[in-house]
Parts: C-alpha cells; sequence; structure tokens
C-alpha cells in the first residue's frame, strides 16, 4: 500500500508527481557541501565560511545607522524642519501621549467632522486575542486569484491614489501644520531615496543611542509628508517639468513608449560634446534607450559622445547599499571602461563625496561645462531621490545662461511597459499583480514594438584621442575606476567575483544555462554560474518548468539573472525577447511565466510613499511591533532553530543572494512570527545582496508584511515547517546551508527539535526555535486586527 504524501494539497503538481513516483529527489545530480564548492571555485572556504563578512562592516549591529546622521544633518544644516514634520516613529516614541489623530489619514469622503470624530476615538483600549477565523493558514501564496480580496486592495488603492492630494490637506488641516512653502528639496534635491527628506526628517530630538530595532527611524517619513509626494509623483514632475522646459521629448507618465530614435532638436547652444550620464541601474552599452539617443545625438551633430558614471557614496549609505552591490558596479565599470574604449568612446568616472543633494550643482556647474557639453541624456530610474534629482539637473541646466545652458533628457528604459501606460477598467493604476501581468502580457504581445532593442552607439572618430579635452580623459588617472567606494570594503569580493560575473555577455550566457538546462542539486548554492549544466535541447529547460520548479530551491531553479536585472547589465527587453523565443514568439501571461519584471517599480511610481518607509496600506501603519535585538539578530545570523529560515539567511550571508520562496518565508517569519518591523527586514536584505532593488525589496517585505498588494489580507502567515516541505522536499537545500544538519534525516529535516530525542538534537548543536509558531501567529492575527493595540 502506497503512504500518503504529507501536505500533498499544498504541494505543486510536479513536486507532487515527484513524491508520487517515489523519487529520491526532485532534481537530479549529487548534493555536494559548501566547503567542495568553494574549493572547485579555486578559493580558501576558510576565507568565507564561519565569519560575518557579507555586509562589509563589523558584524551585525553596528554599521548601519547613517540615517540619524541625515536626519540630524537636515535639520540643523538645511532646512530645519516643522515639529509637525518628524518621523512617525520619533513622534511615537517620544511622545507617551502620542494621539492616534496624528496618523489618521482621510478616507474616501470623510468630511472635517468625520475625520474628526475618527480622531476623537484614540487608541483603542487592549483587548483579548480575538477569536477572528483566518480561513487557511499558510495559504500557498499566489495559489489562486482571490478575485474579492484582490478587488478590495484594488479599491483601497485607487482610493488611495484619489485621495492623496485631499489627504495630506486634511492631515495639514487635522494636526494644525502649516503647509509649508515649497522648499528647494521639493523643487528636487531634498530626500533620501525613500525616506525622509532632510526637510521631512526630524532629528534635532532623535535620540543619541538607539537600538538596531528603532533604527529605522530617520527612513519613515510622516504620513502627511507621504500623501504629499503621492498626489504629485516624482515621475510625473520630472516628465512635467522637461515636457514644460523642451517640449515632447520624452513620453509622459500617461502615454505609451515612444521609441525616441529620432534626432533630439537644438534648442540649446551647440556644445563640444554629447554626455550619456549611466547610473548603477543601466550598466550596459547594448540596448539603451539614452545612451542610443546621445550616441545619434553626438552623429548627428559631428560631436564626440561621453560616457559619465557619478559614483554617490552619500546615496548609497542612505540607501542601504550592500558592499557586494557597489563592487559588483566598479567591477562590471571596468568591464565597460574596455568595451567602451574600443569604441573610442570615454567613460569617466566621478566620486563624488559631497552633500549628496548637491549633486546636480556639481554636474552642472563642474563636469559638464569642464566637457564642454550641452546634452546630457540618462535612463529613468524611478525611485524618488533620483526622479528629483533628475528634475533639479532638467531645471539647473536650463536656467543656466547663454552658452551655459544644458539640456537634460531623462528618458523611459528600464521597463519593458514604461510605469502608467497599463490601467484598471477604471482607469486607475493596478495595484494587484495577477491582472497587471495579463494586461501587461497582452500589452506586449500586441504591440512588439516595445520590445525592439536599442542600437549600439557607434564608435567616435579615432581622432579623439588626439584632442586636446577628449583624448586626456582616456589617459587621466582622476577618471579611473577606483578600486573600492569609502565605507564598503566588500571582503568577500573573491567569491562574488566567481558567483557573478561581469558583464553582458556573460549574463546572456547564464540565462542561455537557464533556458537550455535542467536544474540540478548540485547547482544550488556557491558555483559558477557558467558551468551550470546546458542541455542539448530544450525539453528540460528551466524556463518551462518554472511553474511546477520555482518554489522549491533543492536544485538551482531559477535563473539567477536578479543582480543582471538589478544593475541593468541586461535590459528587460533582452531577457523577454529570449524568453519569448522559447514560448512561441509569444509572452505568456500567468504568475508561473516567470517574467513578471516590471510590476513593482510601476507601484513605485504611482505611490512613491512606498520608496519612504510608509506601508502601502497605510492601515497598517501602525501595527504595534516588537524590539527585540536578539531575535533580530538571530535572525540576521541564521540562528532561529527553524531551518528553512536559517538556510536562507545564512545562503543571503555567505552568498549575497536568495532564491525567491526563502526571500518570502524569511520576510513572513521576522514580520509575523517574530513580530519585528519589516522594515528592519527590508533594510538587512538591501544591505546583504547584490541584486538589491528598492522596488522588488519593498515590494516583496510589503507583500510579506501584509502592508503592501497582496490581495490576501493579513492572515496569510506562513507556517516555516510547512513552508519548509514545500521550498526543500529533499531537504537539500536546508543540509547544504545548515551544515549542522547534515546528517539529519527527512523525517527530521524541517523540524528537528520537534521531531528528535532531546539527546539526538543536542548533539546536533543547532539552536532550539526562538519562537514558538502557533503562540507567534495568534500574536501576529491580534495586532493586524487590532491596529495600535497589544494583546494582554
Ligand atoms: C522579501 C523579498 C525581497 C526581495 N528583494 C529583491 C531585491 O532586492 N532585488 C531583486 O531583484 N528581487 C528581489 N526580490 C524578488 C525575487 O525574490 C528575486 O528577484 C529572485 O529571487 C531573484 O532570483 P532569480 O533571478 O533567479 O529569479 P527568477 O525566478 O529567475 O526570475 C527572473 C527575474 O524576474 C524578476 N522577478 C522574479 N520574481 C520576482 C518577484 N517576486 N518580485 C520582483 N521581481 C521578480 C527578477 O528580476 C528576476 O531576476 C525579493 C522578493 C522578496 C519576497
Amino acid at each position: 500500500m502506497k503512504t500518503p504524501i504529507k501536505n500533498a494539497a499544498k504541494l505543486t503538481p510536479a513536486i507532487l508527481k515527484a513524491k508520487q513516483s517515489g523519487a529520491q529527489g526532485r532534481f537530479p545530480g549529487t548534493l555536494r557541501t559548501m566547503e567542495d564548492d568553494i574549493r572547485a571555485l579555486g578559493l580558501d572556504p576558510a576565507k568565507f565560511l564561519g565569519q560575518d563578512i557579507g555586509r562589509g562592516g563589523a558584524t551585525g549591529l553596528g554599521n548601519r545607522n547613517t540615517g540619524a546622521g541625515e536626519a540630524r544633518r537636515g535639520v540643523k544644516g538645511e532646512t530645519g524642519v516643522p515639529d509637525a514634520e518628524r518621523t512617525e516613529i520619533d513622534h511615537k516614541r517620544e511622545n507617551k501621549a502620542f494621539e492616534p489623530a496624528a496618523e489618521v489619514i482621510a478616507l474616501d469622503g470623510d468630511s472635517d467632522e468625520g475625520l474628526n470624530e475618527r480622531m476623537r476615538g484614540g487608541r483603542r483600549t487592549k483587548g483579548k486575542v480575538s477569536a477572528i477565523a483566518p480561513t487557511e493558514e499558510d495559504v500557498h501564496p499566489e495559489s489562486a486569484d482571490h478575485v474579492d480580496a484582490a478587488n478590495a486592495v484594488q479599491k483601497e488603492s485607487d482610493k488611495a491614489v484619489r485621495n492623496a492630494a485631499v489627504d495630506h490637506a486634511a492631515v495639514v488641516r487635522s494636526k494644525g501644520m502649516k503647509r509649508r512653502a515649497p522648499s528647494p528639496g521639493e523643487g528636487g534635491v531634498a530626500g533620501a531615496e525613500g525616506h525622509a527628506t532632510p526637510s521631512e526628517k526630524n532629528s534635532d530630538r532623535v535620540p543619541k543611542k538607539r537600538k538596531d530595532a528603532y533604527e529605522i527611524h530617520g527612513k519613515v517619513a510622516h504620513p502627511a509628508n507621504a500623501a504629499r509626494v503621492d498626489a504629485d509623483p516624482p515621475l510625473d514632475r520630472l516628465l512635467r517639468v522637461q515636457r514644460e522646459t523642451w517640449g515632447n521629448v520624452a513620453p509622459s507618465l500617461n502615454s505609451p513608449v515612444k521609441r525616441g530614435k529620432g534626432k533630439i532638436e537644438e534648442v540649446v547652444g551647440r556644445g563640444e560634446a554629447v554626455v550619456y550620464w549611466m547610473r548603477m541601474q543601466d550598466m550596459r552599452v547594448v540596448d539603451n534607450h539614452a545612451l542610443s539617443l546621445a550616441a545619434n545625438q553626438a552623429a548627428h551633430t559631428g560631436l564626440p559622445l561621453v560616457v559619465l558614471f557619478v559614483l554617490t557614496p552619500g546615496d548609497y549609505k542612505a540607501h542601504d547599499r550592500s558592499p557586494r552591490r557597489i563592487d559588483f558596479c566598479l567591477r562590471n565599470l571596468r568591464l565597460l571602461k574596455k568595451l567602451l574604449d574600443a569604441k573610442n568612446i570615454p567613460l569617466i568616472v566621478d566620486t563624488y563625496t559631497d552633500n549628496r543633494f548637491h549633486l546636480p550643482q556639481h554636474l552642472l556647474t563642474d563636469i559638464l561645462p569642464r566637457l564642454k557639453a550641452t546634452h546630457v541624456f540618462g535612463n529613468i530610474e524611478y525611485e524618488v531621490d533620483e526622479l528629483r534629482r533628475d528634475t533639479e539637473v532638467v531645471k539647473l541646466g536650463a536656467a543656466a545662461d547663454g552658452t551655459g545652458k544644458v539640456k537634460a533628457v531623462f528618458v523611459h528604459d528600464r521597463l519593458a511597459v514604461a510605469p502608467g501606460v497599463l490601467k484598471s477598467g477604471k482607469g486607475t493604476p493596478y495595484a494587484v499583480y495577477s491582472p497587471w501581468q495579463r494586461q501587461w502580457a497582452a500589452y506586449l504581445n500586441n504591440n512588439p514594438e516595445n520590445l525592439e532593442e536599442y542600437p549600439e552607439p557607434a564608435p567616435n572618430p579615432a581622432a579623439i584621442r588626439q584632442h586636446p579635452v577628449y583624448g586626456e580623459l582616456f589617459q587621466d588617472g582622476r577618471w579611473n575606476v577606483p578600486d573600492e567606494v569609502g565605507g564598503f570594503q566588500c571582503r568577500d569580493r573573491e567569491l562574488m567575483d566567481k558567483l557573478w560575473p561581469v558583464g553582458t555577455d556573460k549574463a546572456l550566457q547564464v540565462l542561455d544555462k537557464f533556458l537550455h538546462g535542467q536544474a540540478r542539486h548540485e547547482h544550488l548554492g556557491l558555483v559558477d554560474p557558467l558551468q551550470q549544466h546546458q542541455d542539448p535541447d530544450d525539453s528540460s529547460s528551466r524556463i518551462k518548468d518554472y511553474a511546477s520548479s520555482r518554489n522549491s530551491c533543492d536544485g538551482n531553479s531559477s535563473s539567477r539573472m536578479s543582480p543582471y536585472l538589478a544593475s541593468g547589465i541586461v535590459s528587460a527587453r533582452m531577457v523577454l525577447n529570449k524568453a519569448k523565443a522559447l514560448t512561441g514568439g509569444k509572452l505568456e501571461s500567468g504568475r508561473d511565466s516567470g517574467i513578471g519584471i516590471d510590476f513593482y517599480n510601476h507601484v513605485l511610481a504611482f505611490a512613491p510613499r512606498v520608496s519612504m518607509g510608509r506601508p502601502f496600506l497605510e492601515q497598517f501603519s501602525d501595527v504595534q511591533w516588537e524590539t527585540d535585538e536578539n531575535k533580530l539578530q538571530a535572525w540576521k545570523d541564521g540562528r532561529t532553530g527553524f531551518p528553512i529560515v536559517d538556510a536562507a539567511q545564512r545562503q543571503a550571508n555567505i552568498m549575497g543572494w536568495m532564491h525567491n520562496r526563502p526571500r518570502m518565508i524569511c520576510a513572513s517569519f521576522l514580520v509575523k512570527d517574530l513580530m519585528l518591523d519589516w522594515r528592519l527586514g527590508e533594510r538587512f536584505f538591501m544591505e546583504s545582496f547584490i541584486d538589491g532593488d528598492l522596488a522588488a525589496n519593498n515590494g516583496g517585505w510589503q507583500w510579506c508584511a501584509s502592508t503592501g498588494t497582496d490581495p490576501q489580507p493579513y492572515f496569510r502567515i506562513f507556517n516555516p515547517k510547512s513552508q519548509s516541505e514545500t521550498a526543500s522536499p529533499d531537504g537539500a537545500y536546508i543540509r547544504y546551508w545548515v551544515p549542522e544538519l547534515r546528517g539529519v534525516s527527512d523525517k527530521a529535516i524541517h523540524d528537528p527539535y520537534g521531531k528528535l530525542t532531546k539527546s539526538e538534537f543536542e548533539k546536533l548543536g543547532y539552536p532550539k526555535p526562538i519562537v514558538d509558531h502557533a503562540k507567534s501567529r495568534a500574536r501576529a492575527l491580534f495586532r493586524y486586527k487590532n491596529v495600535g493595540e497589544r494583546e494582554e
């Protein structure tokens, strides 16, 4: 008689089939160890294992209090912030008699009276854990469309979009705040990516010493400020300023992307060079919109093309960039310098260490005049700070007198479908992934020109090398790529270099391995992605198997493209074109297609508050969080006693990357089991990952924290044990990353503490679970249901 398969209903069809057929493992091949793999890369395992080297600075807590410093500088040196603009967390913590009214945002149709009434309601009294009846624990994420819930999220979002301006006004009124006159910050240069701008922070009341669990304080904007930014999103503002200044050079937020391949009109004086300003998200020479526009303009005017990259450590600190991502950027820059050099195009790298908000002035008064450039082209970055910076560049460039004028043009490039193009039936932005993804695929299938790739730039004439100004750019050491950026020492650079080879060619080879090869056990961890198995035909292509294998991480089931996409080493168009070739020339819709790259950037564009530390669903802004430093540290280190969480966290620490499923499990665990603020986890991932990307990371965290675009309400709470059985059915992933558990049987691998005897468990040297999941779950349900309250 067949043994029944445990949790069969929760298993993906492929895993179920594998289990039913009695297969030992889901993926072929033999599992190796981390040590073997590091040795196979030609490196010494002792250098990379057993110590916290991943995030650059000292272990754990000490190295990242950038927000507070920023905030303090913001108040004393730059703007002077009215009390009302202090960050939410500071406000709560410092004012014991905190009035919940301050956090209330007007709802649809709220009159002043209605708003006041709700505000007078004050904090609710404490209650018991209520008998709320969540339908399913650990619903398989994305397992169904949940149409009603999706509609509810969409409705909330529509409401928020319609009322952002009203909300802001109401909050301002309700708090007796004065409406500030537009500050220079609003004009463009102030603002932490996401986080509070100097004028949005208040810091002179920030306590001198805080523990890590509180250290997000400088990164959370006041809701009124976030509502103000939502009411006039920085992307709209950039496009508007650009249009008003130079005419219709870039597509507006609401119209389809135009393939701006034509010549850019001359509306400024003709300079002596054309500049393409490369940033951290578009690091490639091929299929690059702004670069191809710049090259076109240079060819049209007979001027040389110069590529500029500005390293801005101030931004990297404020945005929690990982040393790994910075190092990856530098490694790519070195390669790009060579590639461009072969085309007689100088790549100049400037390191700007002054006040990060003054970068536009630096560009327009120092760098561009030195180059005698009157045109600068860039691809739009959708984060708040970056949009404000670019808006300021457009304004300053246009405001300069006479020959000092610079025409700055910023265009869409990063996404296959520009933000704002796709709208729900009601004409509002989509707030739920599945319907958005269906329309996205249909739109691209109907408008294939959006996937046309941009031409490579033509070389500069060789004579540029003799030019007194531009010839020097190839020689002058001032413009070289530095060995490292101060404050971002990447201590595992050698390992990162092996795991994440640089350049578009290599990235495309990695993609080919994914598209034309089967997932295997032995490639799940620390392996050179170029050494992955590739099959002679496409019958076992991982993209074809994506739907069934995407949730399992016992093998190398996903593409490992995220660092390349996050840094723009390949474009979304290039990846989609390759995927399309394997799916009959059409993009497939549906969550299992593995191609939903654009969604969270689209959210960022219409709800910029998400990059200001605010929840997408404001009604969860006052969920009560714990602040237990030890639990936070145990989570960071992978010592929680939950094998799947520990395996994943250790993967993050050693490899600088994680498969999507464990990212979700770890995020859910931090928020719903440890009841720690999702922003702490968001920051930790940014600091650790080589693919750290604000839109995807924030979107992922908010989804898992039920404050984001998940159509399932907050009672989606992952059970780490059953999630473990789904994510690592063979236990291979766990055994690889948690060596203490290597010898543990299949029966006990997901729950060694529960399944082994006391003495068997103690021999492992593995920690006991730091929480009881059932109790944690009840606590989370209570706190989400009763926002603002703690259970008795
Ligand atoms: C809490 C959390 C944090 C995350 N942080 C980041 C991050 O900082 N940077 C990042 O690039 N991705 C992030 N993701 C999304 C996703 O986990 C990674 O993109 C994916 O695991 C990378 O592996 P891959 O390239 O092999 O993905 P594949 O499964 O092969 O997918 C191909 C590409 O599609 C995109 N993609 C796939 N799934 C998602 C998703 N759920 N959300 C957004 N894009 C997706 C990525 O660009 C990815 O490279 C996060 C997800 C969660 C749940």
